[in-house]
C-alpha cells in the first residue's frame, strides 16, 4: 500500500447507531464524499493509525473500510474508533485522520459476539503496534497542529 500513511479530514456524520448500542464500541463516520476520495490502492479492510477530534489531543485508533459484510452494507463506510473516553458525542465536528497500517480484511461473522472479540483483538493489535518508534513519530505529525481558525466549518 503505497499511499500509507494516508491523512485525511472530514466532518463525522450519523451512520446506522450501531457502534456503540450494539458493539460498545462507537466508531466516527465520515461522509460519503471523504470515502469516495480515498485512493484507489487503499483497499478495504482494516487499518490502524493516529486520530484528533478538531484541534484536540492526538489518540492511537482503529478504523474500518468497506461495507461491513456483517451487516451488508450496501454502501461502502468509513469508521474510527478512537482510543479515548470522549465526555460527549461528536457529531458535526472535523475528524482528522493519519492511516499507518493495515491489520487484516473485512470479515463476516457468525455471530455478534464474534464480531465484537474480533474488533477487541484489533484494538489491542493497533495499540501495540503504534507503540513502535515509526508509527510513533506520526503522532507529532504537521498535519495534527492545525489552526483553531482553518477547521471552523463555514466561521
Ligand atoms: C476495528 C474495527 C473492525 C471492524 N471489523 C469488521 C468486520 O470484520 N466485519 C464487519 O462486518 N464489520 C466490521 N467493523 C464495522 C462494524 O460492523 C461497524 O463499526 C458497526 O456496524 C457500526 O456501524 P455504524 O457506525 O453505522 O453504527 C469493524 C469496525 C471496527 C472499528
Ligand atoms: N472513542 C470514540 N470513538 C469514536 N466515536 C466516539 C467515541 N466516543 C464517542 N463517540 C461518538 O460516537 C459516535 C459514533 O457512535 P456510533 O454508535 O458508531 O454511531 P453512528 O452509527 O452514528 O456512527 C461518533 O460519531 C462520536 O460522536
Ligand atoms: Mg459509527
Amino acid at each position: 500500500m503505497r499511499h500509507l500513511p494516508y491523512f485525511c479530514r472530514g466532518q463525522v456524520v450519523r451512520g446506522f447507531g450501531r457502534g456503540s448500542k450494539q458493539l460498545g464500541i462507537p466508531t466516527a463516520n465520515f461522509p460519503e464524499q471523504v470515502v469516495d476520495n480515498l485512493p484507489a490502492d487503499v483497499s478495504t479492510g482494516i487499518y490502524y493509525g493516529w486520530a484528533s477530534v478538531g484541534s484536540g489531543d492526538v489518540h492511537k485508533m482503529v478504523v474500518s473500510i468497506g461495507w461491513n459484510p456483517y451487516y451488508k452494507n450496501t454502501k461502502k463506510s468509513m469508521e474510527t474508533h478512537i482510543m479515548h473516553t470522549f465526555e460527549e458525542d461528536f457529531y458535526g465536528e472535523i475528524l482528522n485522520v493519519a492511516i499507518v497500517g493495515y491489520l487484516r480484511p473485512e470479515k463476516n461473522f457468525d455471530s455478534l459476539e464474534s464480531l465484537i472479540s474480533a474488533i477487541q483483538g484489533d484494538i489491542e493489535e493497533a495499540k501495540k503496534r503504534l507503540d513502535l518508534p515509526e508509527h510513533l513519530k506520526l503522532k507529532e505529525d504537521n498535519f495534527f497542529r492545525v489552526p483553531k481558525s482553518k477547521i471552523m466549518n463555514g466561521h
